[in-house]
């Protein structure tokens, strides 16, 4: 059509331009509607927002609540980044909704019974998130470990004249305790081959042999052994009714004086005052954390100010290569419900 258009001449020269302009805003139209938080916009680098932008148009949650008719029936996409909340309130502006397009693995804060009851799909970015969460998990062990961050404070303030020692813990040689053997768990252990550490591992199944030699892992079926033996335990289970509380003041009384919990999964997985108390009362010797429930922590949270605890903002994924990842693949999604076609990242309700 744009090709016959352009083929009139002269006098036909304004119906060519209209008719040009009526087509591209035709154009513009046939790409679909989608919403994204103004938390996103705020978070996520303009190179990401932008690469959104080139397959939808995007409203962000302001817009849609200041004119839900405008924008509520044109929507059919919701792109989430634990924002916007989708709660049924919002839903309920939503009639034409497709999908929810999680980026990031855990789908906790998502109602998926309920949202795939009104006909509308739930994606999530699996496996593009297992280094950088890995990669976390190692560097909140090591930095917890050897006192990275205390020895910053230190190199760096000069009204500290007396260098403490900053004695940490070994890490070459040690045992870590894995709870969730799944992709991020896997790739854990296998970081941790390179540090010469005994591998123990909890998970609801045990992994192949293969699996476990290529690793040198072994599986404890209580997780009471796991806990009771490893120096480093790290939590890298999703959420659920099962794992809420996972780790309590009876688990924790099992750990080594000694030992570190490192958890990148989900705050609520451990029960943060038994944690506390494990850490005043010596029962545990530090944690690191990289998520907290909730997040962030109230400024007077004691975990905020214990010195054996480090605590990172939930940056597990938060690399330029990991997110431009979890964008592309939020996307892919989203297009592929919009179209009706299978989507690559399904999450099924349970
Ligand atoms: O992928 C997720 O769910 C994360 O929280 C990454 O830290």
């Amino acid at each position: 059509l744009f090709f016959r258009i352009r083929k009139l001449h002269g006098s036909q020269s304004m119906l060519k331009y209209g008719l040009i302009s009526v087509l591209c805003q035709v154009m513009a139209e046939d790409k679909p509607w989608a919403l994204i938080s103004e938390k996103v916009k705020d978070v996520y680098l303009k190179d990401f927002v932008k690469l959104m932008a080139e397959h939808f148009h995007l409203v962000d949650h302001k817009d849609l609540l200041q004119n839900p008719l405008l924008y509520g029936p044109k929507i059919q996409a919701v792109f989430v980044w634990y924002y916007p909340r989708v709660e049924r309130s919002l839903l309920r502006l939503l009639p034409s909704l497709k999908v929810v397009a999680n980026g990031g693995v855990g789908i906790d804060h998502l109602d998926v019974a309920y949202i795939s009851s009104l006909g509308v799909k739930v994606a999530n970015t699996p496996d593009v998130v297992n280094n950088a969460t890995a990669d976390t998990a190692m560097g909140l062990l090591l930095a917890s470990a050897r006192k990275i961050v205390e020895g910053h404070k230190v190199a760096t303030d000069p009204e500290i004249s007396h260098k403490p020692f900053l004695m940490g813990v070994e890490v070459s040689g040690s045992t870590v305790g894995i709870v969730g053997m799944g992709r991020i768990g896997y790739k854990v252990a296998q970081r941790s081959r390179g540090f010469d550490m005994k591998i123990l591992y909890h998970n609801r199944s045990r992994r192949s042999v293969e699996d476990e030699e290529a690793v040198g892992a072994t599986y404890c079926q209580k997780i009471d052994d796991l806990l009771r033996e490893s120096d480093f335990v790290v939590l890298v289970v999703n959420l659920t009714a099962e794992t809420t509380g996972l780790i309590g003041q009876r688990e924790l009384s099992l750990m080594k004086p000694t030992a570190t919990l490192v958890n990148v999964s989900r705050g609520l997985v451990v029960d943060q005052d038994a944690l506390v108390k494990a850490l005043q009362s010596g029962t545990i010797g530090a944690a690191a954390l990289d998520v907290t429930h909730p997040e962030p922590l109230p400024r007077d949270h004691p975990l905020l100010h214990l010195p054996q605890v480090l605590i990172t903002p939930h940056i597990g994924t938060s690399t330029y290569e990991t997110t431009r990842k979890m964008v592309e693949r939020a996307v892919e999604n989203a297009l592929a419900a919009v179209k009706g076609l299978p989507l690559p990242d399904e999450v099924k309700p349970k």
